[in-house]
């Protein structure tokens, strides 16, 4: 009997509990993932490790690929291909490269010519990919969207999409069970992003660390699907890596006939309904840090700093840090004044904007964009507004957008309409802010150079966005005729999502090729340990060097490593863009007072930071390795964000929180004097420079072992090949319909690039059925 059962189990423990594949002693478990998403800026250097070992995708049918943080979001009327379509090098790289992969490793790819392409948390949905109760991964922090559907859903790092490209499965623990529920009914112009911006003003960027956080009450049971995606896709800004909500009614109305969901009415969907009920958390199930929100107390909500939780209602002033509790958020909140052109006491509704940007895997749904063009309809863009964007999620919410007419009430406005990607979210793409240009976004991140060096963003919900884009500057929506900006429950009305027929690709019947590589359940896996060695990181024992201290709290990783270096398809040589905004000027001259740019720390090794929360954001693994590349190979931190906190060790990497301030103190002591410090792995102790023990230090026994022995995961977890199938096995006879049945890829103007891919088999190696169900 597995060891959660007998007790109170949440939502999460359930989920978790089912995709057990093997368990150790100390805790590690290596989990089975159901669904892969996969887009061209975390995956490049995945699939060439994957070559590299001669590794192949163990599961096609269960992974699906688009590309969206680089793409232009201009007319795709001229579109021919990638490869001519995007203007800026090293953007067509990466999505040509993801394009190489896809036909190399047999993967299902919704590229630009396809309707069905868009932001990947946007996409999974929308097709059904995303199902109750699977696991569901992507090199994307905000994966935790898919939550949404009860699923356990989270970001992952490079090394872990390679590892579940060739594995299927991950390397993890528990996670702590953290409940945030929010009852009674939400006031007339506030919606699910106020919600969770009000929560995460109320737990703070680190509240969620460690722990998977589960929505609940009345006010959320009330929600839309789309309306707790919104709220599961901020659990990161909470520091979770995940955010559930349990499946209910809405959620089974919302999957019926999508393309990838169960068939609606047959034998499997009344069996996967069934198992989906089960989903919610039992009576007296225990939690380890619960909230109470009550939905009376939100208002819209406002970001005014530079981080998610710096919040304050649409009503309220821009705090005055002096007003903060220490000594250290006063300096960082006076940073953010400096760097947002705020000045403390200022009415938020005073706040003048020049740009407003409607999208992201936030609010680029339909509901939202309707929500928005109903405060927009018959109005105008302010004067003031240079920019005014609409940029859909997906092709798809496009498409439906036009047909309900949305397109023309925001062009008629003076709002842009644009095609479907990532875009200002983070100005991947050229959709950026120029330097201290102020932008009302409905994004999840506000970081210094977000949306473009030096631009300044104040998070909103769609509806304050368009009453923001109408007066020019921060507005409450509830201003602009009630009518406008009544609150939406539970839609009645998702949106449909038909079998696919883009009318802009010719098919070809013939053209159809079948993925030929699906793995059968009694056959070998190609990934088998006999021609796989697990070592391949050079060992991490004994390690001495200079450190540099770093006096700041929620050091964010598009601080270490800001967008435009994550263009590239390698991993090394990001050592000159590590810190890239507060190392350097404008101009690319060092700025003199930044640490890494004095002696001697420019040796620097290791890196001690006396705030909390360090790597917080964006799961790039760009940030250990920009580290690693300017030769830090340690970073000692009172504590680091999970998905940092994972990718430095899957690079040889070791991260130590000290939590003991005295402790702390002792080490930045010796960082500051220029000393070096010495990092004992073995005996896990920190040292001064003669070898004096400063303190010990905690190391989870699996990842120490590794360290010190230069394992590389991949290796190990392929080893365990038996038990993954047969807990593949298990999986198919109970959740038959997580089995990916078919894919239906379409060729660029009939070419063979992108061709149709019915997946010949399932994994139970049943022949499917023509036609296809979609
Ligand atoms: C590119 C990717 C690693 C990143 C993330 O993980 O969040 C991006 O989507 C972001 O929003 O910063
Ligand atoms: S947060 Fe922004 S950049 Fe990241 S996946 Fe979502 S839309 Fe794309």
């Amino acid at each position: 009997m597995p060891a959660a059962e007998g007790r109170a189990q949440t939502l999460y423990d359930k989920v978790f509990q089912d995709h057990i594949v093997d368990e150790r002693l100390d805790g590690t478990i290596l989990l089975y993932i159901d669904r892969h998403l996969v887009h061209e800026v975390t995956s490049p250097q995945a699939f060439e490790g994957l070559k590299n070992a001669g590794r192949k995708v163990r599961r096609p049918d269960c992974t699906l690929a688009t590309t969206d943080h680089n793409v232009p979001t201009t007319s795709r009327k001229s579109l021919k291909n990638i490869e001519t379509f995007v203007e800026e090098e090293d953007s067509r790289l990466q999505c040509m490269t993801l394009e190489d992969n896809v036909k190399d490793f047999g993967i299902t790819y919704f590229g630009l010519g396809d309707k069905r392409q868009g932001i990947v948390h946007i996409i999974g949905p929308e097709q059904g990919f995303t199902l109750p109760g699977t696991t569901v991964v992507c090199g994307d922090s905000h994966t935790s969207t898919h939550g949404a559907f009860g699923a356990l859903a989270f970001g992952i790092g490079t090394s872990e999409v390679e590892h579940v490209l060739a594995t299927q499965t991950l390397i993890t623990k528990r996670s702590k069970n953290m409940r945030i529920q929010v009852d009674g009914d939400l006031a007339s112009g506030v919606s699910s992003k106020d919600i969770i911006l009000h929560a995460i003003g109320k737990i703070g960027t680190a509240g969620g660390t460690g722990a998977v956080i589960e929505y609940c009450g009345s006010a959320i049971r009330a929600l839309s699907m789309e309306a707790r995606m919104s709220i599961c896709n901020m659990s990161i800004e909470g520091g979770a890596r995940a955010g559930m909500v349990a499946p209910d009614e809405i959620t089974f109305e919302y999957l019926k006939n999508r393309p990838l969901a169960p068939k609606y009415g047959s034998d499997e969907w009344d069996r996967a309904v069934k198992y989906w009920k089960s989903l919610k958390s039992d009576e007296g199930a225990k939690y380890d840090v619960d909230v109470f929100i009550d939905a009376k107390d939100i208002a819209p909500t406002v970001t005014w700093g530079t981080s998610p939780e710096d919040v304050v209602p649409i009503t309220g002033t821009v705090p005055d840090p002096k007003t903060f509790e220490t000594a250290e958020k006063q300096a960082s909140g006076q940073r953010m004044l400096e760097y947002m052109g705020l000045t403390a006491g200022t009415p938020i509704e005073d706040i003048v904007l020049d740009k407003v940007f409607i999208g992201s895997c936030t609010n680029a749904r339909i509901e939202d964009l309707r929500a928005a063009a109903n405060v927009v309809k018959g109005r105008k863009v302010a004067a003031n507004i240079k920019r005014a964007m609409i940029v859909p999620g997906s092709g798809l919410v496009k498409d439906q957008a036009e047909d309900e007419g949305l397109d023309k009430i925001f062009t008629d406005a003076g709002f842009e309409w644009r095609e479907a990607g990532c875009s200002m979210c983070l100005g991947m793409n050229p959709d950026i802010l120029a330097p201290k240009e102020r932008c009302a976004s409905t994004s999840n991140r506000n970081f210094e150079g977000r949306q473009g060096a030096g631009g300044r963003t104040h998070l909103v919900s769609p509806v304050t966005a368009a009453a923001c884009a109408i007066i020019g500057k921060l507005t409450d929506v509830r201003k602009l005729s009630e009518s406008n900006s009544t609150p939406r429950k539970a839609s009645p009305k998702p949106m449909q999502v038909k079998p696919h027929v883009d009318e802009r690709v010719d098919t070809d019947d013939d053209e159809r090729e079948m993925i030929a590589d699906q793995p059968e359940d009694n056959e070998p896996h190609t990934n088998t340990m006999a021609s796989h060695s697990s070592t391949g990181l050079p060992k991490f024992e004994v390690y001495k060097g200079l450190a540099a201290p770093m006096d700041r709290a929620n050091i964010d990783t598009d601080a270490i490593i800001p967008k435009q270096f994550l263009k590239t398809i390698k991993r090394t040589g990001l050592g000159s863009a590590l810190f890239y905004a507060l190392r350097f000027n404008e101009d690319g001259s060092e700025k003199p007072d930044f640490i890494l740019n004095q002696e001697p720390y420019r040796k620097s090794k290791i890196l001690v930071v006396t705030g909390p929360n360090f790597g917080c954001g964006s799961s790039r693994e760009h940030a250990p390795w920009a580290l690693l590349d300017f030769g830090i190979k340690c970073v000692i931190a009172p504590s680091y964000a999970d998905i940092f906190f994972n990718n430095t060790f899957k690079n040889g990497m070791l991260p130590i929180a000290i939590t003991n301030k005295a402790d702390l103190e002792a080490i930045a002591a010796e960082a500051r004097a220029g000393k070096e410090i010495e990092v004992d792995l073995p005996n896990q102790t920190i040292n001064d420079a003669s070898g004096k023990k400063i303190c010990n230090f905690e190391v989870e026994e699996f990842r120490k072992h590794c360290l010190v022995n230069g394992l590389d995961d991949i290796g190990l977890t392929m080893q365990m090949d038996d038990k993954i199938n047969a807990f593949e096995k298990k999986m198919t006879a109970r959740t038959p319909w997580l089995d990916g049945s078919g894919y239906l890829k379409r060729g660029k103007n009939g070419k063979l690039a992108m061709k149709a891919v019915p997946v010949p088999l399932t994994n139970r190696g049943e022949e499917i059925k023509e036609p296809l169900e979609w």
